[in-house]
């Protein structure tokens, strides 16, 4: 019997920029991009409501869509484009030429595009019949890989809604980049469906303006990139691709989505400035960001406190990690664009003890850690940066680390290709990465939308606590 999600394939083809519209390009790769070359591809959903049958939607919205992607390629081709990694010491770079295209899957599914859309927790299996996969590496004679860099799916649903599902190489783009990219992508297409000019994508707000892509503004005074390549390099003659079926890692996984309301955050926030004045302490960094952070860690490792204490005995001296990463386009010495199209971000970390973030102040102890952090970046975001990939890899290995997907600063509900705002984006990989996912509420402004996928047992536990603690706010 079919899965209620299964989906039936449409059409397969690839869409590139038009021809002979961007020149054969190479574009290196910056101690901003390496790190991310080894980081599984993101993998983001967003559905919208469409109430037309299969037929309405092949022969009338998705020559657009199609349309508009190949023109938005044009300015941000790089996600058109390969890496290319040839043996070392030869540099990886991303590479540009003339037809080189992203594939494109069209999809039909039958499933219930309501329950699929939910906030409440589902198998985490759910949402990855809508997740393209990418074209796989190609090895050239010379063993160098080349690497496609994006590909995409459309989902239609009949008469309920359609979902647009993208899987990109993080060494690509990151958050900021990558959004750019999308909300550029929907202006096209909404001029296109309004039968409005496209003589420029610069001209009606922030989110269109053109990609900048000369990297040469990436400064590295301090020699970054040698060392983060030679790492890479050791780092990736040692590693082992992880070769278990998704099916096995998610068999007992659930996904769902929290939301925090503004008028939670308001009284957290008011909680934490309260505790700070009482003990005659320095103000702390009390963004929505950081309080929210805090909230959660904790939660999480409340949540796994019943799963810990059955098979050991809890260490509370054992350090717990936080990891976030921070846009460096307004954070540097020298100036990067905002509309900068490549990476940019600071990789930051921060640890306390068990017994610190589970105590009567763990959500205070942890919103100082974290605040801390948001604040050194103001001094410095590249203090430290060289050990980037060394703390990476130790503190992934220790395991205990909560890391941050997403942002609640992207704009991710602004993506609006003519038929409204998203009903809901996921990220979708958080199930297998282990991360938390971030974005502004869909429903309501100033609220936060926090995606998890955890065990069962874990999901209960955290929901419970999360229903609980709210109350009490
Ligand atoms: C370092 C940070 C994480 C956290 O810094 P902060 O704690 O200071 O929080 P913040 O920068 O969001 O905002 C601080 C305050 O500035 C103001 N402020 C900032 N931006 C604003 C905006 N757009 N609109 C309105 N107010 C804004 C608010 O008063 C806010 O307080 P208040 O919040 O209280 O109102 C963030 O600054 C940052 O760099 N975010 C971007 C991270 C990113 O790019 N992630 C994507 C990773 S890639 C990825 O994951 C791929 C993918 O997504 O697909």
């Amino acid at each position: 019997m079919a899965q209620p999600n299964s989906v039936k394939v449409l059409e397969i083809c690839q869409i590139g920029p038009p021809p002979n519209s961007v020149p054969t390009t190479s574009l290196p790769l910056t101690f901003f991009d390496i790190p991310w070359l080894l980081c599984r591809p993101m993998q983001r959903l967003f559905f919208y409501e469409l109430p037309y049958p299969t037929d309405h939607f092949k022969q009338t919205i998705l020559p657009i869509l199609k349309h508009s992607l190949s023109l938005t390629f044009q300015h941000f081709f790089p996600l058109a484009s390969n890496l290319i990694c040839p043996p070392q010491p030869l540099k990886p770079h991303i590479l540009y030429t003339d037809g080189d295209s992203a594939l494109l899957t069209i999809t039909e599914c039958m499933g219930n595009f309501d329950h699929i859309i939910a906030n409440y927790p589902r198998d985490a299996r759910d949402l990855h019949p809508f997740v393209p996969q990418l074209n796989p590496a190609r090895v050239l004679p010379d063993n160098t890989r080349v690497v496609p860099l994006m590909s995409l799916q459309l989902t239609v649903f009949p008469n309920s809604g359609i979902c647009i599902g993208l899987t990109f190489c993080h060494v690509a783009a990151d958050g900021r980049a990558f959004h750019h990219f999308m909300k550029s992508w929907a202006s096209i297409c909404r001029k296109i469906i309004m039968g409005d000019s496209l003589d420029c994508i610069d001209n009606d707000s922030n989110s269109t303006l053109l990609p900048f892509h000369n990297r040469d503004v990436v400064k590295d005074p301090n020699g970054l990139e040698p060392n983060f390549l030679e790492e890479w390099w050791n780092w990736a003659s040692t590693w082992k691709e992880d070769t278990r079926l998704i099916n096995d890692v998610l068999a007992d996984k659930v996904r769902a989505t929290f939301v925090l309301g503004q008028a939670h955050i308001k009284r957290l926030k008011h909680r934490i400035t309260s505790q700070c004045v009482d003990k005659e302490l320095e103000p702390l960094h009390v963004s929505t960001f950081v309080v929210t952070c805090a909230l959660i860690w904790v939660y999480l490792i409340k949540s796994q406190d019943s799963r810990v204490s059955k098979f050991s005995d809890i260490d509370n001296d054992e350090l717990y990690y936080f990891n976030f990463v921070a846009d460096c386009r307004n954070r540097l010495e020298f100036p990067i664009p905002s509309t900068y199209f490549g990476n940019c971000l600071a990789i930051c970390f921060v640890s306390l003890k068990r017994c610190e973030l589970v105590g009567e102040n763990g959500i205070f102890s942890a919103v100082k850690a974290i605040g801390n952090k948001v604040r050194e970046l103001e001094s410095g975001a590249l203090e430290g940066a060289e050990k980037w990939l060394l703390d990476w890899k130790e503190i992934s290995e220790l395991g205990h680390l909560v890391t941050v997907a997403g942002s609640p600063r992207l704009g991710v509900y602004e993506t609006d290709f003519g038929w409204g705002r998203p009903k809901k984006s996921e990220v979708v990989q958080i199930d297998v990465s282990g991360a938390i996912s971030l974005a502004e509420c869909g429903d309501e402004d100033g609220a936060i939308e926090v995606g998890l996928a955890l065990s069962r047992e874990n999901m209960d536990n955290f929901n419970a606590i999360f229903q609980h603690d709210l109350n009490l706010l």
